[in-house]
This record gives C-alpha cells, structure tokens and sequence, in this order.
C-alpha cells in the first residue's frame, strides 16, 4: 500500500491538512501523538528518558513533565538527540503495526511528523508532502496556540530543517497560508496519490 509521509515546520499547519485528508477516509498515523503517548506508556522509553533527564522527567503518578524536557533538550543539541534516539525506534515499530494492519480497501496512508526528514522516516515513504507557510505567520500561529514566546517557539524552529532543506527531499508541497486554498490543494494531491 502506498505511504505517504507529511511534515512542515513548527505551526505550518500539517495536522490541520491531515484533518482535511481523513474527511475524505484517510488514515494517518501522527507521530508526534504517538511519540507523545510512548513516552508515558513504553516501558523501556520511560526508563531510558528518566536516566537521560532525571527522576524529574515524570511526576510520582507517570505524567510527563514536558517543560522539565523541553528545557534541557530545545537549549542542547546533544540532549535533544539523546531524546530523539529514545523515541525514534519506538515510534518507527508502533508505524509499522499500525500499517500492517490496514485493510485492503485503503487506498493509502499518510505519515504526519514534525522531524519526519530530520528523523530519516521519509525514506520509509513511497512519497513525501511538505507543508508550508510563511515564518510570520508560523509564529504567530504556534504563540497564540500554545501560549508561548516568540522566542521560545524560534528555539525549536532552529532544531528543525529549514524549508530550504525540506524542499529538496520532498516529492509535493502544500501552501498553507489560507484555509480556502488547502482544501483544493488536497483534493488534487488525494487525485494523485489514487492514480499512482
Ligand atoms: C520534548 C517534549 C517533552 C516537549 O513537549 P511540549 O508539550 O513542550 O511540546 P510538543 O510535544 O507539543 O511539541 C510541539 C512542537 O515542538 C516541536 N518538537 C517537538 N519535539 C521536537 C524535537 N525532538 N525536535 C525538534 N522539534 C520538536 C515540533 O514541531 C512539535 O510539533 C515533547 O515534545 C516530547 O515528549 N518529545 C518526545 C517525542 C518527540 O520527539 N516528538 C516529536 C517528534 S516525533
Ligand atoms: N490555514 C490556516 N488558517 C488559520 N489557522 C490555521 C491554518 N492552518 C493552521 N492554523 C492554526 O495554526 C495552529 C498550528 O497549526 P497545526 O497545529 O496544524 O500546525 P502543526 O504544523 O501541526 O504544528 P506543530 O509542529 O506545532 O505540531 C493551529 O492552532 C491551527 O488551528
């Protein structure tokens, strides 16, 4: 079955494409959602985040402590790649149970992850989309989100590849400045994919 892999830069919009391609019966797969639930369930994950970062990782009661995380690892290279190759590995496996266990009647699947390119996955797609959106409105998008700085959402913005780097191992791309222009964006990429 055909694999398609989808990512953008922090607030370019994936997950909001991705909602618009499961309305027309697209399963995705969003790495980030699973990653962020691995983390609170895999056993050996936790145990390895909590001697990479300390006790102070998770609450007495399991819960995340992302901004304990986000601290250490958005001001260290070396500390975010100890994160990344934690979580990486287990994501890759719970992608290739779920996939397996598509039925036939799917035409194809969609991967949705931030590091999708940095992280190497792409290579396990048939096809990679790339969303964009311009920095401004990136920003904008993620502080009035998540309540954060500028600052704060640049931080992670220079962890990721920029667009230019993006652009030369993506296959199509999705320009999501405007809602209106998504939808027909899609619809002719879901042409697409049914064609290949
Ligand atoms: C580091 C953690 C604790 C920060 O949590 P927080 O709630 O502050 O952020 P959240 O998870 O909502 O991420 C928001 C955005 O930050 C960016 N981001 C997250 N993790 C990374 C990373 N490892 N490298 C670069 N950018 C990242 C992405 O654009 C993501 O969509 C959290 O992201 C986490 O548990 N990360 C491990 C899983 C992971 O690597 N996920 C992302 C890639 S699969
Ligand atoms: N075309 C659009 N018009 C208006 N708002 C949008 C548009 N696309 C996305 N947004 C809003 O911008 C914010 C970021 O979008 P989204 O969460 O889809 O981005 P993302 O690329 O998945 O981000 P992240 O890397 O942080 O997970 C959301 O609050 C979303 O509702």
């Amino acid at each position: 079955m055909l694999k398609v892999g989808i990512t953008g830069g922090i607030g370019s919009g994936k997950t909001t494409v991705c909602k618009v391609f499961e309305t027309l019966g697209i399963p995705v797969f969003y790495a980030d959602t699973v990653a962020k639930e691995l983390m609170v369930t895999d056993s050996i994950l936790i145990a390895g985040v909590k001697s990479a970062f300390g006790a102070a990782s998770y609450s007495p009661n399991g819960i995340l402590n992302n901004k304990h995380i986000a601290n250490i690892v958005f001001n260290n290279k070396t500390e975010l790649e100890k994160l990344n190759s934690l979580v990486h590995p287990a994501v890759f496996r719970a992608f290739d149970t779920w996939e397996k266990e598509m039925p036939q009647s799917v035409p194809y699947t969609l991967k949705e992850a931030a590091l999708l390119f940095e992280s190497g996955s792409y290579k396990m797609c048939d096809k990679n989309i790339l969303v964009t959106a311009p920095l401004n409105l990136k920003l904008a998008r993620v502080m009035q989100r998540d309540g954060v700085t500028e600052a704060q959402v640049q931080a992670r913005m220079d962890k990721q590849f920029t667009d230019e780097q993006k652009a030369k191992m993506a296959d199509y791309f999705i320009d999501n400045t405007e809602k209106s222009s998504v939808i027909l964006q899609v619809l002719d990429l879901h042409q697409q994919f049914l064609s290949l």
